[in-house]
């Protein structure tokens, strides 16, 4: 068996990092064995339990662990690299590949750094694969084509005029993350439109081909790309690179030069060096929401689900609507309450999105029980613009259910937020 390549899979929240991941684990070619590690922001790894499913599913194929105690190119980095130690150890048969799934908030260079430090990588037992970006064609282009500040931002701050340079640095995020890749994965372009996509596409393509020359750009959507090619191409270019390199090193001496070199590849710098924290840095922050009792739908889609489609300013709200035929509501009521929640949109959309507690949530996702069906286990993901509901498998039977919905924003009201779910739960727990 081959050394096994180290990659990761980086990208800004919601880009699309675990359904890239879960597609290569549902079309993993026979003979690869893959590790998984997948690094979630928050305490709870949604992430995690995502792949889970999909490993399973794979009949040991796959083998995964969570790593859920920060950022794994920052403050959980020495988690990571005993994670992948005891995964490597702890392996039923050698591995082709382990696939880390950063958080969304992890640095590409950083990460790079971490995997480099992994003592198998520096002893040539394992080797480094690539990292490799997820971008959100959608978000991407907005940071982009807009050219708001932060202040003119209120779904990622709440706030009008508040704090500009946090705009920079969550921008400087995204760029970040397309910059350090080796190689990048434009994901979401089925958001465009038959009618738009190859324009929007070449534009976004020129985008990043300026911002990061070297790395190829596969275009796609749900993360469908052939990823294990991907790495071996990285790694192909990186082994030639590297041969090059040692040919142009060895000219340098022989003339007794220096020689500066300004190549962008093979050079990282293993030393130490201080890694702030980005939860600090960029002003992003999460917590978890956790409750035993199952949602009440109509409540759910009154005091959460309006509030947040008024942030998204969105005239419908397909989670809201599948939400809402969930549920029981008599028929002469569904009439007037549809009414009257597209009069209270479009008021909100006026108005309230700076009082709006949903307005500082970049993304959400967990999953969660409807009081209407509660054997069956929905899955929550908002991201940007995106948001579904939708079902996902069934809660294991006779056993009580906690729900938990991870938040993940800028500044955050958390208290708010929590009393508007609190106000949407049933009075009495249901076990599927
Ligand atoms: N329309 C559309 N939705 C997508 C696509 N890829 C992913 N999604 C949806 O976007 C949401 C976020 O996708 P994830 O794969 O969970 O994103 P992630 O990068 O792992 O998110 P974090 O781990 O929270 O940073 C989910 O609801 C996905 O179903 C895509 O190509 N098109």
């Amino acid at each position: 068996m081959a050394t096994p390549k180290v990659t990761a899979l980086v990208g800004f929240l919601g880009a699309g990092k675990t359904t890239t991941l879960k597609r290569l684990l549902e079309t993993c070619p026979d003979g690869e064995r893959i590790g998984v590690i997948a690094n979630d922001v928050a305490k709870v790894n949604i992430d995690a339990a995502l792949v889970r499913d999909v490993v399973q599913g794979e009949q040991g194929q796959v083998q995964s662990v969570q790593l859920d105690n920060g950022c794994a190119c920052c403050t959980a980095s020495d988690d990571l690299i005993q994670t992948f130690e005891e995964l490597l150890e702890g392996a039923e048969e050698p591995f082709s590949h382990v696939v880390v799934e950063a958080s969304g908030v992890a640095e590409a260079s950083q990460m790079r750094e971490v995997l480099l430090q992994i003592p198998a990588v520096r002893k040539g037992q394992a080797e480094l694969g690539a990292i490799i970006t997820v971008v959100d064609s959608n978000d991407f282009l907005k940071e982009f084509a807009s050219g708001e500040t932060l202040g003119e931002r209120p779904d990622l701050t709440g706030e009008r005029k508040a704090k500009p340079e946090m705009r920079r640095l969550v921008v400087d995020l995204l760029v970040e993350q397309v910059e350090g890749a080796d190689a990048l994965v434009l994901n979401k372009v089925d958001v465009f439109g038959d009618d738009q996509a190859d324009a929007k596409v070449a534009q976004l393509r020129a985008i990043l081909d300026k911002l990061n020359p070297d790395a190829p750009v596969h275009h796609t959507s749900f993360g469908r790309v052939d990823l294990l090619d991907i790495v071996a191409k990285q790694v192909h270019h990186r082994r030639d690179h590297v041969h090059v390199h040692e040919h142009e090193h060895h000219g340098h001496q022989d003339h007794g030069e220096a020689g500066e070199c300004d190549c962008k590849h093979g050079h990282e710098d293993h030393g130490d060096h201080p890694h702030g924290t980005h939860h600090a840095k960029y002003g992003i922050d999460s917590f978890v929401f956790e409750s035993s009792l199952p949602f009440h739908g109509p409540s759910l889609a009154k005091n959460v689900l309006k509030q947040m489609a008024a942030v998204q300013q969105l005239s419908s709200f397909p989670a809201l609507e599948a939400i809402k035929h969930d549920v029981v509501v008599p028929a002469d009521d569904a009439d007037s309450e549809d009414e009257e929640f597209r009069q209270q949109v479009v008021q909100s959309e006026a108005s309230s999105v700076k009082t709006n507690p949903f307005s500082r949530v970049i993304r959400s996702k967990g999953f969660l029980q409807l009081q209407s069906k509660p054997q069956t286990k929905m899955y929550w993901s908002h991201a940007g613009k995106l948001f579904s509901v939708s079902p996902h498998g069934d809660w294991p039977a006779g056993r009580p259910v906690t729900q938990q919905l991870v938040f993940i924003g800028v500044d955050m009201d958390q208290d708010k937020i929590i009393a508007h779910l609190n106000a949407s739960l049933a009075d009495a727990p249901r076990v599927p």
